[in-house]
């Protein structure tokens, strides 16, 4: 198949890697001219703009978007629209909201499928995990994508109609604060607590075996073997936080208590709105684990 490929940073550079190394072939646009180089280099062929990408495709486009969520999605599809019809089927890959993709769902002459992608930079080798909402022929249609971009055949499904797919990864994520909260927590408690413990000793102890093992837990380790048990100069200020919002807007609109996920959203909020470096253990830790799943900037203290 023949795959254009919208936004090349973190995510978008493994979608062309996985889709060359797995037999499709790329054309590839970005912003950034060196990123287009960079995946020339790699097998793709180069776009000079999103129309010049939307030409080179032919008929029955297919276009994956992997730009941040908000304006550079509406900018990528003004672009594209003129140049799609209805037998093309456009991919959102990033974290947009769920009624964004509906509303760009209708707004498009194209099929249009809102896919939720779980798995960060690491994803490179692992394939990520893609959760897909809209028009079934056009999941049907990409399968041989999503075979390539995700683990494998069992690493997407589609999840019902336009919006499921970002409204699962939205509670993903929202899920997602909460066990970097509650590992957090109880890695303040052993360090602050009675015994003079070697953490990353007891992150990979726990990720042997125990109940409370999980990728989470691995990246704990990993934190405390390169900044050390202490965390060295990692800040307590956790960046990020739309779609842990979103998840909690979402829960407060359907009743569904959700006190876990808001407790460790009201964690981030304070963290930035008091943030000297040097407080909490537990918010260390999250900014740390932000960097370990998504290759995000790690806030340092200053000396
Ligand atoms: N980093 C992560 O672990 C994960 C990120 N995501 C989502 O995937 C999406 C992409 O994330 P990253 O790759 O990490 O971001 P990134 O910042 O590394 O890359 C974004 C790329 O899009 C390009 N870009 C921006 N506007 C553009 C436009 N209008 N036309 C063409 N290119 C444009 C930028 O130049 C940049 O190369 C975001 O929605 C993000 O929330 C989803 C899951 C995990
Ligand atoms: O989707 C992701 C992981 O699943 C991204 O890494 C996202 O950026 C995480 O959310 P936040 O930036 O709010 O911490």
């Amino acid at each position: 198949m023949e795959l254009g490929v919208i936004g090349l940073g973190r995510m978008g550079r493994i979608v062309v890697d996985r889709c060359l190394a797995a037999g499709h072939d790329v054309v590839a646009f970005d912003l950034d001219e060196a990123a287009v180089a960079d995946v020339v280099d790699a097998g793709a062929t180069a776009a000079e703009s999103v129309t010049d990408l939307a030409d080179r495709l032919g008929a029955e486009k297919r276009v994956w978007l992997m730009v941040p969520a908000g304006d550079a999605v509406d900018a990528a599809l003004d672009d594209l629209e003129p140049h799609l019809s209805g037998e093309d089927v456009v991919v959102d890959g990033g974290n947009s909201h769920f009624e964004d993709s509906v509303r760009r769902a209708e707004a498009t002459e194209a099929a249009y499928l809102d896919c939720g992608t779980s798995g960060g930079p690491a994803g490179a080798e692992l394939g990520f995990s893609l959760m897909i909402g809209g028009p079934a022929w056009a999941y049907e249609e990409l399968t041989p994508v999503f075979d390539a971009v995700a683990t494998g055949p069992d690493g997407h499904d589609r999840m019902g109609r336009s919006g499921s797919g970002h409204y699962v990864k939205m509670v993903h994520n929202g899920v997602e604060y909460a066990l970097m909260q509650a590992y957090g927590e109880g890695f303040e408690l052993l360090h602050e607590g009675r015994y003079d413990l070697d953490m990353e000793s007891v992150a990979r102890t726990w990720n042997n075996g125990a109940v409370i093992r999980s990728w989470l837990l691995a990246l704990c380790e990993e934190a405390f073997r390169e900044e050390g048990d202490d965390l060295g100069d990692v800040a307590d200020h956790v960046a990020g936080g739309s779609t842990g919002t979103w998840t909690v807007q979402e829960a407060l609109a359907q009743e569904v208590p959700m006190p876990l996920v808001y407790a460790a959203l009201a964690e981030r909020f304070d963290s930035r709105a008091t943030g000297d470096g040097e407080g909490r253990f537990s918010r260390r830790l999250a900014n740390r684990l932000r960097y370990g799943f998504g290759r995000h900037e790690v806030a340092r203290r200053e000396e």
